[in-house]
């Protein structure tokens, strides 16, 4: 059953991206970011609307007003594509730091040009960091959040990786409030295999760091307020997949009741 449920949200994903990769044709041609924007926010929202329902994955997200109105850096873990998904509907102007590749993906490529991602070369040299940090100012001054990976790459659930230098050099020098995030996302929507497994997938979102000017121990920061989060979000505790809803500051705007969860999104 999980099986068949798995490879019928492929071939789900797969149709709905043919067709509104399609559909983005010719809004390609009018090279309006905020167009792209609200279509790519779309695309990710049906997406994990299909998640939800065909795969039963409950999305809880916890601590969601501590998401700053203003332009922020969102420091968050990275176990799955689902964490390519989700923010794009957790904030209202989502600009995602990605690795170069994915842009080269036929159809969605260009839209992640298009709607202002940023794409990084990870074998990154000092030229292109700084080609990043400009980036990624310019999307502040156009008032939007900027997620980063700073593990770089999907690792295990409860995994501990270094913290790539590139982007913390980034994390240091954006004039920026940064926001830790824990999931456990690997659990349900595993790097390894087609098969999605059902149950509560947590997004734990603590509030800003609060630093000193010089950042000097951003990674030290980030990483003990991970695990903090980890902890009280209850990420790993749980053996039947359940919600705890005694957890004071669960929001769970995406979550409805039970499984099949339908999304909520602000905006
Ligand atoms: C059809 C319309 C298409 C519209 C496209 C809209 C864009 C949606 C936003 C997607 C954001 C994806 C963010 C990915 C961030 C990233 O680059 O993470 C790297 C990993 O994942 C893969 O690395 P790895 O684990 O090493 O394979």
């Amino acid at each position: 059953m999980r099986v068949a449920r798995s490879i019928f949200f492929q071939l789900y994903f797969f149709i709905l991206t043919i067709i509104m990769g399609l559909g983005a044709l010719p809004l390609r041609l009018l090279k309006r970011r905020d167009c792209a924007l609200t279509y790519a926010r779309l695309w990710s929202r049906l997406t994990l609307l299909g998640l939800s329902k065909i795969c039963g994955i409950e999305i809880v997200i916890i601590g969601r007003e501590n998401i700053p109105n203003t332009p922020c850096l969102i420091a968050s873990q990275h176990q799955s594509f689902f964490d390519g998904f989700v923010w794009m509907n957790l904030v209202e102007r989502p600009a995602y730091i990605i690795k170069k590749e994915l842009t080269r993906i036929p159809l969605v490529g260009p839209m992640l040009i298009l709607s202002g991602m940023i794409p990084v070369e990870r074998s990154a040299g000092s030229k292109a960091l700084r080609c990043l940090i400009r980036d990624t100012q310019d999307r502040f001054d156009d008032r939007r959040q900027v997620i980063i990976f700073p593990q770089g790459t999907r690792v295990k659930p409860g995994e501990r990786v270094p913290l790539q230098p590139g982007i913390m050099a980034l994390a240091k020098q954006a004039n920026a409030p940064v926001v830790p995030v824990a999931t456990n996302s690997g659990l349900f929507w595993p790097r390894e295999g087609w098969t999605k497994f059902p149950g509560a997938l947590k997004i734990v979102i603590g509030p800003a760091l609060a630093m000193d000017s010089s950042r000097g121990n951003l990674i030290a920061m980030i990483d003990a307020s991970w695990q903090a989060l980890e902890k009280s979000g209850g990420l790993y505790n749980h053996v039947d997949n359940s919600v705890d809803v005694t957890e004071e500051n669960i929001v769970p705007t995406i979550s409805q009741g039970n499984k099949g969860a339908a999304l909520d999104a602000p905006g």
